[in-house]
C-alpha cells in the first residue's frame, strides 16, 4: 500500500495514542504515546531499562503494526505499511553485530568470510562520495573480511552499510556502544550535518549521555510504563538551561533527575502495595504520564485531556 495521509506542515513522524502489545505479553508495552517531530530534528528517546524505546523505533521503522492503524504517520505514510518509506527510512539497532545472518533484505552473513567493498556492492557504488566520507570517518577499510573483525569494527560496517544511501528518516537504537571516543564524536557531527544540510529527521535512544549535550535538538522522554513523559525542543526545558548555565553535564542529569524520580514513585508504589495488598501499579506511575513536572516544552498529549 502506498497512499499519502494527510500530516502537518514541516512534521517528520506523528505518534498518535499509539498502543502497542506484544502478543505474549500480559499489558502493552507502549501506551497511549504520543510524539511530533519536526523535519531535521535530533530527538534523542530517553527511558529506563525495559521502558520500550527499541519497541518504539521499531514502530516507527516499520517492523511492528501498532494500534490504531494509522497512529503513527511518517512523512505522511503509514510507518507500518507504505513500503515507499523504505527507501528514505534507515533503522540501525545491536542486533546486526551479533547475528550471523543479516536483517531481511540483504542476505549477508555478517560473519563469513566476504570483504566490505563486496557487501550491498550496488548501494555502495551508487553513492561513492558518502561511501567514501563514511570509510573515511569510521576508519572501515574496504578489504576487510567479515569473519576476521572485531566487534567493534564490526558495528563500523554496519553504520557504513545503513548510512550509505541518503536517508530522511533514522532510526538509532544505541548504536555507539562499541565505537571508540572519536569515531563516535565524529560520526555525531556527521549526523547533525545530515540534519542541518539535508533535512534528514533523527531519533536515536541511548543510555550513554556522554559528549552528546550539544547534540539533540529535542528530546522525548519515554515513561516507565510507555507513556509520553516530557518532550520537546531541547532548549524549552528549564532544567537543562540551567545545568547548561552551571557548567554541569546537562543530559546526563536530565536523565538521572527523571529516572531517579521515576524509579522513587516505583519504590513507593510497591512499597504502598506491600502494605495494603492491593495492587497500585498504575497509580503510582501517574505523575509521569501528566508530565509530573516537567510540562514545559511537552508536545500535544492526548493523556492530558
Ligand atoms: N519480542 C518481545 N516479546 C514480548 N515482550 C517483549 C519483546 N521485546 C521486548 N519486550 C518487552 O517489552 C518491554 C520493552 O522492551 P524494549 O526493548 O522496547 O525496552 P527498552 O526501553 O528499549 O529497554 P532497554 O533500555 O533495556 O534497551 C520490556 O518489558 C520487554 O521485556
Amino acid at each position: 500500500m502506498s497512499r499519502l495521509i494527510p500530516q502537518e506542515e514541516g512534521i517528520a513522524v506523528t505518534i498518535d495514542n499509539l498502543t502497542f502489545k506484544y502478543d505474549q505479553a500480559p499489558s502493552p508495552t507502549l501506551k497511549g504515546f504520543n510524539l511530533s517531530l519536526p523535519k531535521g530534528s535530533r530527538c534523542l528517546l530517553i527511558g529506563q531499562n525495559g521502558a520500550g524505546k527499541s519497541t518504539l523505533l521499531r514502530v516507527v521503522g516499520g517492523r511492528h503494526l501498532a494500534k490504531p492503524d494509522n497512529a503513527v504517520v511518517v512523512l505522511g505514510r503509514h510507518a507500518f505499511r507504505d513500503t515507499k518509506l523504505n527507501m528514505v527510512r534507515s533503522y540501525l539497532d545491536m542486533d546486526w553485530g551479533m547475528r550471523t545472518v543479516s536483517f531481511a533484505g540483504y542476505g549477508v552473513p555478517l560473519q563469513a568470510d566476504i570483504a566490505v567493498k563486496n557487501m550491498m556492492a550496488k548501494m555502495q557504488a551508487e553513492n561513492p562520495e558518502r561511501r567514501d566520507e563514511l570509510t573515511e570517518l569510521l576508519g572501515v577499510d574496504p578489504e576487510w573480511r567479515m569473519h576476521q573483525v572485531s566487534d567493534g569494527q564490526r558495528r563500523r560496517v554496519q553504520l557504513l552499510l545503513g548510512l550509505v544511501r541518503p536517508f530522511d528518516i533514522l532510526l538509532l537504537d544505541e548504536i555507539t556502544t562499541s565505537l571508540d571516543v572519536v569515531v563516535r564524536q565524529d560520526l555525531l557531527q556527521w549526523l547533525r550535518r545530515e540534519s542541518e544540510v539535508r533535512g534528514a529527521t533523527i531519533i536515536y535512544a541511548t543510555h550513554i549521555f556522554d559528549g552528546l549535550d550539544d547534540w539533540p535538538s529535542h528530546l522525548t522522554y519515554l515513561t516507565a510504563n510507555g507513556a509520553t513523559g516530557w518532550q520537546g525542543r531541547i532548549e524549552d526545558l528549564q532544567l537543562y538551561r540551567t545545568l547548561r548555565a552551571e557548567g554541569k553535564p546537562a543530559l546526563l542529569n536530565v536523565a538521572c533527575t527523571w529516572l531517579r524520580d521515576e524509579l522513587n514513585a516505583q519504590r513507593a508504589a510497591k512499597h504502598k502495595e506491600a502494605a495494603s495488598g492491593e495492587s497500585v501499579h498504575e497509580n503510582a506511575l501517574k505523575p509521569f504520564e501528566s508530565g509530573g513536572g516537567f510540562a514545559p516544552g511537552r508536545l500535544v498529549s492526548q493523556l492530558d485531556g
